[in-house]
This record gives structure tokens, sequence and C-alpha cells, in this order.
């Protein structure tokens, strides 16, 4: 429920805003009260002035003046509580597109798709909500609603929900405290409308939401294939198939408006009416009965359209609280449930990581919707060693990696259990994600430039410090050949840059984050010789003294290793040194007999 996500986690700085709503209010009711201080003044309504008039009645300069003044305080007030949610929305735009931006450069898939995305996998629906077409979706529109919502929304509506209350107060004092707590009554019962109304719009909401974000994601992804699509004849399915998703999205949008607009119409005749009636018959009473002056009548009748506010806020912003609610979701569905860790300060490549920790796997397993993928693995990985997973595919060796980084959970659907220990002490995803930097075959590539993709992991990294990192992933020099050099545009998710140069720039990463455990997803394969060689040259250096767990297709790769995990079916089938496995019969054998086979027999020269 909103109002318990705007007392508990409302944005920095959302407080200043109600706080300056509610003297706002404070000071527009003082306003009202002055007014009807100077009704009675000037029709001098002595009778009764003392024990139910007004105070301030005597003359009608010094209401006058005090009402002129609490209107222009009240205006300030408003005003700077109105300027509040754009400063406030910049910074939230700020957080979550930095979420969603981090979700995707961790992303460890094959192809560079972000997490959790399963290209021509069963189960990941193309443009479903997990695709490539939704992280954008996410970026852009996602972002800006959550943000509207979270800084427009939440701060505000809260703050006319309670803004009443202050009205009532300076009723009390002012007018009558009977008729006051008689509409508090009334007030009360707008947080209830509330709940039950948004209870009742919660799953065509949803339903809608999720459907305009398939529509979205299929059409970004209709235009991302087009080349494809059209080359096998498929443009006329792709376009119906769109078509019926953005059907279906229109089709939940009419139910959802229909229920949206019911909600006013009844709100509207039931506080509208019913309270401001209620208020207007209340004072009449009171003026007739000879307990209330003219003044404090007229009071009571302007305080009853400060009383509105709420409903009238609810007609106006109910909409756009769902709308932004709904994002709000899907973005922490699709980041998953990421707690930002307090991240260590990057020291930028200049010096030695602390000591890695030791790692210890105990009985964990990881299911997504359902089906489990690793079962039960146990697994000590000591400091400073290198560990190379190897299995056949599918095996469950990235989803392993994905453990070990901290990553599982940032899976939609994906269930874990078991734990993950660091030096004997239980860890955390988000203390997991600390210590490990990744370097795999496709890594996440903004399309901006150079010194953009290096400050992702190091936004305070001085131009020295980039060129640094860059020198000791062996790419500065093919940097300082580039027209822009640190400024050079890399295009699209790196498209400029060679597959090689993509990898040394992950690697020049890892030298900013400095983190103690270096997490490899097959990053030299797919080179040709050369350039294989120059990005082990520059492995070579990112992982000294650190732990090393590499994804290895290749096994030629893992003889340096300390330890060799084989990966089958989710489970741990062997462990042992290349020697060892390679003296026994098992997978490691014979995978490595057929590497040899196929190399001896192809002459292997990826040049
Ligand atoms: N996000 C996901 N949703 C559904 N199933 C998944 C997801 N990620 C992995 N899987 C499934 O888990 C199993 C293990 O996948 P994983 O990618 O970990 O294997 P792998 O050993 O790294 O394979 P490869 O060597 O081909 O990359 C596979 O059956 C895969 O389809």
């Amino acid at each position: 429920m909103w109002i318990g996500e705007a007392l508990v986690d409302s944005p920095r700085g959302a407080w200043l805003g109600i706080a300056l709503s509610w003297a706002r209010t404070a000071f527009l009711s003082l306003a009202a009260v002055g007014i009807g201080a100077t009704v009675d003044a000037l029709i001098g309504a002595t009778a009764g002035a003392g024990s139910a008039g007004l105070p301030g009645t005597a003359g009608w300069g010094t209401p006058s003046l005090i009402t002129a003044l609490a209107v222009v305080l009240g205006a300030v007030c408003g005003g700077f509580a109105e300027a509040v949610p754009g400063r406030v929305q910049g910074a939230e735009e700020r957080h979550w597109r930095q979420r969603v931006l981090r979700r995707a450069i961790l992303g460890l898939r094959s192809g560079g798709k972000p997490a959790g995305t399963r290209v021509g996998h069963p189960t990941g629906r193309p443009g479903g909500p997990t695709g490539e077409g939704a992280l954008v979706d996410a970026a852009t529109t996602g972002v800006e609603k959550t943000a509207n919502y979270r800084a427009g929304f939440l701060g505000p509506t809260l703050a006319s929900f309670t803004s009443p209350l202050v009205v009532l107060i300076v009723w009390a004092i002012f007018i009558d405290v009977r008729s006051a707590l008689l509409l508090a009554g009334f007030v009360a019962l707008v947080p209830v409308v509330i709940v039950l109304v948004g209870k009742w719009l919660r799953k065509p909401n949803h339903e809608y939401r999720r459907k305009e974000t398939a529509a979205a994601n299929q059409y970004l992804e209709m235009l991302e294939g087009l080349g494809t699509t059209k080359v096998l004849g498929a443009a006329p399915a792709a376009r119906d198939r769109f078509a019926e998703s953005a059907r279906a999205a229109m089709r939940e949008l009419g139910t959802l408006l229909g229920r949206n607009q019911l909600m006013i119409i009844v709100n509207d005749g039931v506080f509208g009416l019913l309270m401001t009636g209620a208020a207007i018959v209340l004072v009449l009473t009171a003026l007739a009965g000879g307990q209330l002056s003219a003044g404090a009548a007229f009071a009571g009748v302007l305080l009853t359209v400060l009383l509105n506010e709420p409903i009238d806020r609810l007609g106006r912003t109910f909409y756009v609280g769902l709308a932004g609610r709904a994002r709000r979701d899907q973005l922490e569905e699709l980041i998953g449930a990421e707690q930002d860790a307090p991240e260590t300060q990057p020291s930028f490549g200049r010096d030695r990581p602390a000591s890695p920790p030791a790692l210890e796997l105990r009985d964990l397993s990881v299911s997504i919707r359902g089906g489990t993928i690793l079962d039960r693995v146990s697994l000590r990985i000591p400091s400073g060693s290198r560990v190379a997973l190897v299995g056949p595919s599918g095996a469950g060796k990235t989803t392993l990696l994905r453990a070990i980084a901290g990553l599982t959970e940032t899976t939609p659907g994906a269930n874990t259990t078991g734990e993950i220990l660091a030096d004997g002490e239980p860890t955390t995803p988000a203390a997991l994600r600390n210590l490990v930097s990744i370097v795999a075959q496709h890594p996440g590539i903004l399309s901006t430039t150079i010194a953009d993709n290096l400050r992702l992991v190091a936004p305070d990294a001085s131009d020295e410090q980039l060129r640094g990192a860059l020198d000791r992933a062996h790419l500065l020099d093919e940097v300082d050949a580039m027209p822009n050099q640190l400024d050079e545009p890399v295009g699209d998710r790196g498209a400029f840059l060679s597959g090689g140069q993509r990898r040394r720039l992950a690697i020049a990463r890892a030298f900013l984050r400095e983190r103690p455990i270096v997490l490899l997803d097959e990053p030299t394969a797919d080179l040709d010789r050369r350039t294989e060689a120059l990005v082990r040259e520059s492995l070579e250096e990112v992982t000294e003294g650190r732990t090393v767990v590499q994804i290895a297709h290749r096994l030629d790769t893992t003889a340096d290793a300390d330890l060799i995990v084989v990966v089958s079916a989710g489970r741990i089938a062997a462990t042992g040194t290349p020697e060892e496995l390679r003296a026994s019969r098992g997978y490691y054998a014979e995978a490595f007999r057929n590497d040899a086979f196929r190399a001896s027999n192809t002459g292997e020269d990826r040049r």
C-alpha cells in the first residue's frame, strides 16, 4: 500500500515537501479564520463574539492584516512544496536508472544479454517481460514513471491526506470542537476507501501494465530483428503478433479506465458531496442556534474547501499513482531484490586488493521457475586459488558462477537455498557482488564513450586513473590512436570495437574495480591467436593475487588451474587437479582427449 511506502520509504527530501504542505494548509486555514474574524468585525457582530465568535473582532484592521500575512506565507510554503517533487524526481531518476544499468551490465548471459534473458530458451518468451526490449522500456519509461510516482505522488499525496488534520485542529481551536470531531470521522474514512479501491483496481492495473510492456517489448524486438524477419519472410506473422498484444493491452486499459472512472464518481459523490454537505449543515445549524458568529460560520465554509483537498487530489492523481506503482513493481522485479550494498571505495587500480576471502558453498541449490538448475552443490574455493568450471553445455556452470557473483537473485523467478560463506562467515548476495569483478565473453558495453564505460565502476576516477587501467589492460595504445581517445564513442554496445578490445575494456573495468575475486566467463573464446594472447596477458595481470573462478569450454585454458570442478546436470560430478582428472576416467579426461584429437586433426590455428 502506498501509504506504508510513503511513511517508511519516501524518497529523501520528500518529508520537506510534506512539512511545507502542512505549513501551507495551516497558514491558509488561519487565513480562513482571519477572513471570518474580519467579517465579524465588519458587520459589527459583537453579540456572542466573546463566547462563540472569532478572536480579534474588535476591529477589522488586525484580522485582515493577519489574513493577508497568512495568505502570503501559505502561498510561499505552497510554492516551495510544489518545487520539492521536481528536485526529488531528478535524484530518483538517477538512482533508478543506475540500478537498471547495473542490472544490465551485471548480465552474464551469452550474447551479452542481460541476466534473466534466455535467448532461444524454452521458458524465455521473446517479447516477455524479461527481454531486452523490457530493459530498454524499464530504463526509459519505467524509470521516469517510477521516479514520478515516488517523487510526485507519494509525498504530495501523503501531505494532502494528512493536511485535513491540520484544518481540523484549526477548526477545533477557532470554531467548534464537536463539529471538528464529527468531520474527523469523514476524513478518517478516506484512507479506508483508498485501500479498498486500490485493491479493486490493482489486478486490472497490473494486467494492463504487463501487457503494455509486453507489447512495447515486442515492438522494439521487431524493429531490432527487422532484417532477419524480412529475410525469413516472417514480417506479416511478426506484425500480427505485435498487433494482437497491443489489442490485448488496450482491452485491459479499457477495463482499468472504466473502474477508475467509477471510483472517481463514487468518491466525489460520497466524500465531496457528503462531507461538504455535512460541514455546511453543521456550521449553519450552529449559526442558527447562536453558537457561532456569522464570521465563524463563514470561516467554516472556507475551511471545508481545504478539507476537500484529498478527494480532489485523489481524482487527479490516483491513476498516476497506480501507473507509477505498477511500474515500480516491474522495475523491482526486473532488478531483483537487489540491496544496494555499501560499496567499498574502488582504489582505481593503484593498490593490490585485500587478501581474497576463502569461499565455501554449502548445499547450494538454485531453481528457476520451479526447475532445479543447481542441486545441493558444496564446494570449497581456497583464498587465491584458480578454479575452472567445466562440463557439458547446460550443466549449470554459468548458474554456478552467477551464484558466486551474488547475481542469482537478479534472475526473475529464481529461488536459492543453501549458503555461501566467505572466510567461514555467512554472506549475502550484495556482499558477494561487492567482492567480485566479472570479465565475460560478451561484456556489457554501454553505447557511449570509452571513459563512460570505465567510469561506470569508478565514477570519480580521473582521466589519468582511467588511462592507467587501460594501460594495464594493454588497451591504452589503441585508445590513444583513436581520434577522441578516452572520449571516443564505442558505438552501439561497443560495435566500433573489436571483440578483443571489448574484452580488454572489461578487464580495464576490473582493474578499476579492484575486487579480490575475479570471475571469468570464457573471455578468450572466439578470438584469433594474436588477440587471444593480448587478452590473456591482461587477464594474467588482473587475476594476479586474486581468487579466480573461470568457466572453461576449451580445456587447454585449464592447464594451470589449482582445481577443476566438473559440473554435470546441476551437480558437481568430480573435482581435482588437471593431472588427477586427466588420469581418471570421466568427463574431463574424455573431453581433454577429444580437444587434443580435434586440435591435432584440424591443425587448429584460429588466426
Ligand atoms: N534464466 C533462466 N531461466 C530458465 N532456465 C534457465 C535460466 N538460466 C539457466 N537456465 C537453465 O539452466 C540450465 C543450466 O544453464 P547454464 O547456463 O548455467 O549452463 P552452462 O553449463 O553454463 O551451459 P553453457 O555451457 O551452454 O553456457 C540450462 O538447462 C538452462 O536452460
